[in-house]
């Protein structure tokens, strides 16, 4: 098993009063190799807290993330960037580019960082480049590029360091419908190169392109789908008709 999320609480405590949020009442899943996962959910009901802890950014208040047998909520602080750029990648619904620096050096920054050599870096982007079809772009800076190429970046400078997982944010939040839907495509193609790929979504339209979703509500995992030989058309149906059932469902109990 790659990834098996064990019982994770997190309890938010405000600073000035003595309010508590309860972001993840207890969630448990497991990840294999090669899976594409969509976690789903509302404004407010935990995704970003559960991704964040799935990225090291945050510690739980209890439970365990083992990523390939290793508990992440224990590593020391000084050795996590390491652990970070060694074994996620990471694609931010803002791209997250840094200006001053020219699209290859913004892709090659995690393996300078991990003082790659110089040529094994070179090999990585040219595999890369043509799939993501940014090789015209390699020597621009990112403001001038659109929105879907600076996602394309983005996302070569998450595989550059060859991760056990991938993270995304919201990936298509920014983009319009049709540079969407090249991504929710070309992420469909690198899972099928065996990357494992986490996204997190509130649009059935992105999570239809992953072969499972994960619905989440007030900090709990209520239900999964799987994809199976559905197209993303039909997948994306069934998302909407759970989601749909789930919230008239609670509006019955809540009458
Ligand atoms: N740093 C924080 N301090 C206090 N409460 C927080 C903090 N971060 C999140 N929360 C609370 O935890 C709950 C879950 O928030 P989270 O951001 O994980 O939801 P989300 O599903 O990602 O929402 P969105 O789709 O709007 O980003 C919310 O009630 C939120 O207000």
């Amino acid at each position: 098993m790659l990834l098996e999320v064990k019982h994770l609480k997190k309890i938010f405590k405000t600073r000035f009063s003595k309010e508590k949020t309860t972001a993840l009442v207890d969630i448990d899943f497991s990840v294999e190799n090669g899976e594409y996962i969509a976690i789903m959910g509302e404004s407010g009901s935990g995704k970003t807290t559960l991704l964040n802890i799935l990225s090291t950014l945050e510690k739980p208040t209890s439970g365990q993330v083992l990523l390939n047998n290793q508990d992440i909520t224990a590593i020391k602080d000084k050795e996590i960037s390491t652990f970070r750029r060694e074994h996620l990648g990471f694609v931010f619904q803002d791209f997250n580019l840094l200006d001053t620096l020219s699209v290859r050096d913004n892709i090659y920054l995690p393996l300078v960082l991990s003082k790659e050599n110089i040529k094994i870096m070179k090999e990585r982007l040219e595999v890369l480049a043509p799939k993501l079809r940014i090789e015209e772009l390699l020597d621009k800076q990112p403001f001038e590029l659109s929105g879907g190429q600076k996602q394309r970046v983005a996302v070569a400078r998450a595989l550059i360091s060859q991760p056990d997982l991938v993270l995304a944010d919201e990936p298509t939040a920014a983009l319009d419908f049709k540079n969407s839907e090249n991504l929710l495509t070309l992420f469909e193609e690198i899972n099928q190169t065996g990357q494992t790929i986490i996204m997190v979504t509130h649009s059935s339209l992105a999570a239809s392109h992953a072969k499972r979703v994960l619905f989440i509500k007030d900090g709990v995992l209520y239900h999964q789908l799987y994809r199976g030989e559905k197209s993303s058309t039909d997948f994306a149906k069934e998302i909407t008709l759970s989601m749909t059932s789930f919230l008239s469902s609670t509006e019955v109990v809540n009458a």
